[in-house]
């Protein structure tokens, strides 16, 4: 089978993103995820990202278990911690922190997570996490202690996506927040993507449609929206005639 980074460099040379909807295990437990399934496989949402920057222990596991029981769409890891990796899973986002200046985050986490990749079947991707001004202090600042990088150092925003591909990523996300007032200008993710040939996967604070059509306008490779699904489920209906990969 081919892996889902080919599928991911396949689908980048289409020009139309793909849709992922992140579900945080803190906010849905088990018995909500066939309803939730229903809704997602009439919406073009193709991936399903599973994290949250705080989770409890052993409740990734059972989520993704469940996910994976009902539908076929892949489950991609984007994990705050060690404690999120579960082999249930298709892919693991091996995020590095490049926005900030925080050890753990560079280089710790991953460290802390080898005993068990060492035996796992996981797909791994190298991420780089890019944060970016969301307008509001979001969970992932106050969990890393770092500063997302401003808005008006498009530069320095350039510099730290290519210095990600040089080290290796094979991803980027670009990150305004959970819940960020503000998503990801379209100024921002065209910069990047100007930059770099990897895929780029832009997410925080898409909760309508207007924002969505930006970052399609903008030639993100992959969406994600968690917030909006959270508040409302109906969400899903929103996406029926956007132009977007409905396969990975
Ligand atoms: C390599 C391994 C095992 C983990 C990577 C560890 C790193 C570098 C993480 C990057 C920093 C971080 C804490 C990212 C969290 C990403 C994430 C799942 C954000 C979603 O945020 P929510 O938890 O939904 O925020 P709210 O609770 O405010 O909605
Ligand atoms: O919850 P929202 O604001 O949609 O953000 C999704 C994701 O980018 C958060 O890590
Ligand atoms: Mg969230």
């Amino acid at each position: 089978m081919m892996s889902y980074y080919n599928l991911l460099i396949q689908n980048k040379e289409k020009n139309t993103p793909l849709l992922a909807v992140l579900i945080d295990p803190d906010k849905m437990n088990v018995k909500q995820v066939p309803a939730f399934v229903e809704k997602m496989h009439k919406s073009p949402v193709s991936i399903i990202l599973v994290g949250g920057s705080t989770v409890l222990k052993g409740v990734t596991e059972p989520l993704v278990k469940a996910l994976k029981k009902h539908t076929q769409n892949p489950v991609f890891l984007f994990p705050g911690d060690v404690n999120q990796l579960t082999n249930e899973a298709d892919v693991l986002l091996f995020l590095m922190l490049l926005s900030g200046r925080n050890p753990e985050y560079l280089i710790g986490q991953q460290i802390a997570s080898v005993p068990f990749l060492r035996d796992s079947a996981l797909e791994v991707i190298s991420t780089g996490y890019i944060l970016l001004d969301g307008g509001k202090e979001t969970a992932t600042m106050k969990v890393t202690h770092t500063h997302p990088l401003p808005l008006t150092d498009i530069q320095l925003i350039k510099d730290t996506a290519k210095a990600g591909e040089l080290i290796g990523n094979k991803l980027l996300y670009l990150e305004a927040g959970s819940g960020a007032n503000h998503p990801v200008p379209s100024e921002v993710i065209n910069a990047v993507r100007e930059e770099v040939s990897i895929p780029v996967i832009v997410g925080g604070g898409i909760r309508t449609e207007a924002a969505l059509l930006e970052a399609i306008k903008s030639k993100a490779d992959m969406i994600v929206i968690g917030t909006a699904f959270e508040q409302d489920i109906n969400f899903f209906e929103t996406l029926q005639n956007l132009v977007i990969s409905k396969t990975i």
